[in-house]
């Protein structure tokens, strides 16, 4: 079996709600490496979710890096109170606004790390621009907004494709992370493919058990 090294962020999109800080010390015990916060404004995307209050209740949680994906409209103006809540990293859609570098520079003016989005539907070329200023790629491989879709597997040579940029520019220095559907079926190629972070949502909190789910993946792709 090959050894790869990436990381696993549990989303807790598909966690118990009502006791979403025991969600988090579960897989913090059973080695995830970081906590993956779906934020949806139900314009963006048709669904709601968390504001700034859970990450900073999840800041006193955990010492895990908190990482928001912010889905929604006008990102802009959620910069500041996600990283004042304690988020480590926020990361923004290209297709959530016309100012991307705008909204990855206040990022980076901020106590938080950047991160840029692509939707199944985006090509790696339409954050050309941003590489340089980022230090994290999320390349969706479900469409945004809800947990437990499947997997577009077309979307896995964006990874390649992102290896590969990388590889050529020194000054690029980004993690790539892949959402959305990665289970015990799909977490093997997401790794072999070259992807640094892969978050799961479902496959981790569905059927109860999340420390031997996460486990489990994590057996996979050692
Ligand atoms: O951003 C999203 C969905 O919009 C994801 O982070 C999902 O929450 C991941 O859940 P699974 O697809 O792994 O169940
Ligand atoms: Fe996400």
């Amino acid at each position: 079996m090959e050894v790869y090294i990436m990381q696993i962020a549990p989303s807790i999109l598909s966690a118990d709600f009502g006791n979403l800080a025991e969600a988090v010390r579960v897989v913090d015990h059973a080695g995830a490496s970081r906590i993956h916060i779906d934020v949806m404004d139900g314009l963006f995307v048709p669904n709601l979710s968390f504001g700034p209050q859970i990450v900073e209740v999840l800041r006193k949680v955990t010492d895990m890096p908190l990482e928001v994906h912010l889905m929604v409209q006008n990102p802009e103006n959620w910069v500041e109170p996600f990283a004042e809540a304690g988020a480590d990293v926020i990361m923004v859609h290209v297709e959530s606004t016309p100012h991307i570098h705008r909204a990855l520079t206040l990022i980076n003016q901020s106590s938080a790390k950047s991160g840029v989005v692509i939707n199944p539907g985006t090509p790696v070329s339409a954050i050309d621009m941003v590489l340089p200023i980022v230090q994290q790629v999320l390349v969706m491989t479900v469409d945004p907004g809800f947990s437990g879709q499947h997997f577009i597997p077309e979307n896995l040579a964006k990874i390649d494709e992102l290896v590969t940029i990388r590889d050529r520019n020194a000054n690029l220095n980004f993690d790539i992370e892949v959402d959305g559907g990665v289970n015990a079926e799909r977490i093997e190629a997401v790794a072999r493919y070259g992807a640094d972070i892969a978050v799961a949502g479902s496959a981790v909190y569905d059927g109860g058990d999340a420390a031997a789910n996460l486990k489990h993946l994590k057996e996979l792709i050692r």
